[in-house]
């Protein structure tokens, strides 16, 4: 029985015996992804665990102040940092870890190095924390590419390099969906048994869907590719949906098909979302989905890094819906 008194599921597919099961179809695997896809779910456990007592803990102090114990109350992205850091260098599977939060790569010491690079954005949806507004946390995990001690170039891989990637939503439910490059599956954190079950097995993209989502406050700032895209799907009466965290825009769309777009502004050539650890791994599940990621002009899983933090646009989801944009750039030779 759980806490909750109902009966537990002798067989459900949790996530760590699902990667398990992934890991055994590989001939001489280590167990090194699967003990790293381990670490990855105790950072979000215990993520999910603070987000669940964010809005309350302020009762008892804000980040850089003294609770009512006299102990100092961190910061939720900080916290998220930390055990990102933590259990990913004490997996004894990682050597280079990429944070959004940290200026330059973190070298996992070398008694504890392993062979795999991971590139995380710890706490996405930074703005929609004290608002309760769904956040998340995205990560890929790439093998080391140079031989000798781990350098930036490491990381430097474009992303049709990557091992595995997923992400973590903190919404009504916490969920995990992850790749390690066959098919996509959803797993949901049961909090009875504090473990992730297996809900959303073989995750599919609708090939067209009838939501479209961006920010569309920079309407004024937009090339005119965008514009006309959005001027169409107006004409269409297509729904609009935009929370402001990435990982739940993606999801939504992932599950009920459409478009998600971050795209170049005139202020912003680059747009805003980091290549590496939030444009990357979207693109990743979402391709491996059957939708399509691009920057309107290439694919997104192609562009070369040349810094860590650097951004691009993006605009994923349903095949064809993400056709229309890059057919509109063509037109408008951009
Ligand atoms: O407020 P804007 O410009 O629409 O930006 C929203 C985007 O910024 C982000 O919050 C950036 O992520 P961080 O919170 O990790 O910095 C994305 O999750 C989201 O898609
Ligand atoms: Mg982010
Ligand atoms: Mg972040």
């Amino acid at each position: 029985m759980t806490s909750t008194g109902q009966a537990i599921d002798t067989d459900s597919m949790t996530l760590t015996r699902f990667t398990l099961g992934e890991q055994k179809r590989v001939p001489h695997a280590t167990g090194d992804l699967t003990q790293l896809l381990v670490s990855i779910q105790t950072a979000v456990k215990a993520i999910s665990s603070a987000v669940r007592k964010a809005g309350i803990a302020k009762l008892y102090g804000m980040a850089g102040d003294v609770n009512v114990q006299g102990e100092e109350v961190k910061k939720l992205d900080v916290l998220a940092n930390d055990l990102f850091i933590n259990m990913l260098s004490s997996s004894y599977t990682t050597c280079l870890l990429v944070s959004e939060e940290n200026k330059t790569v973190i070298e996992v010491e070398q008694e504890r190095q392993g062979k795999y690079v991971v590139c995380f954005d710890p706490l996405d949806g930074s703005s929609n924390i004290d608002c309760l507004v769904s956040i998340g946390s995205i990560f890929s995990i790439y093998r080391k590419s140079t031989e000798g001690v781990p350098t930036v170039s490491d990381a430097l891989q474009p992303g049709n390099q990557i091992v595995a990637a997923g992400y973590a939503l903190y919404g009504s439910a916490t969920m995990m969906v992850i790749s390690t490059g066959n098919g996509v599956n959803g797993f949901m954190l049961d909090p009875s048994i504090g473990e992730f079950v297996l809900t959303d097995p073989n995750m599919r993209v609708k090939e067209k869907g009838k939501i479209y989502s961006l920010n569309e406050g920079y309407a004024n700032l937009w090339d005119p590719a965008v514009s006309e895209y959005v001027h169409g799907k107006k004409a269409k009466k297509a729904g609009a949906r935009y929370i402001g965290s990435m990982v739940a825009d993606v999801h939504r769309t992932l599950k009920y098909g459409g478009i998600f777009m971050y795209p170049a502004t005139s202020d912003a050539p680059k747009g805003k979302l980091r290549l590496l650890y939030e444009c990357n791994p979207m693109a990743f599940l979402m391709e491996l989905a059957g939708g399509q990621a691009t920057t309107g002009k290439m694919r997104i899983l192609d562009i070369v890094p040349s810094d860590i933090h650097q951004r691009t646009p993006i605009f994923l989801g349903s095949t064809d819906d993400v056709q229309e944009i890059i057919d509109l750039y063509k037109k408008h030779n951009l």
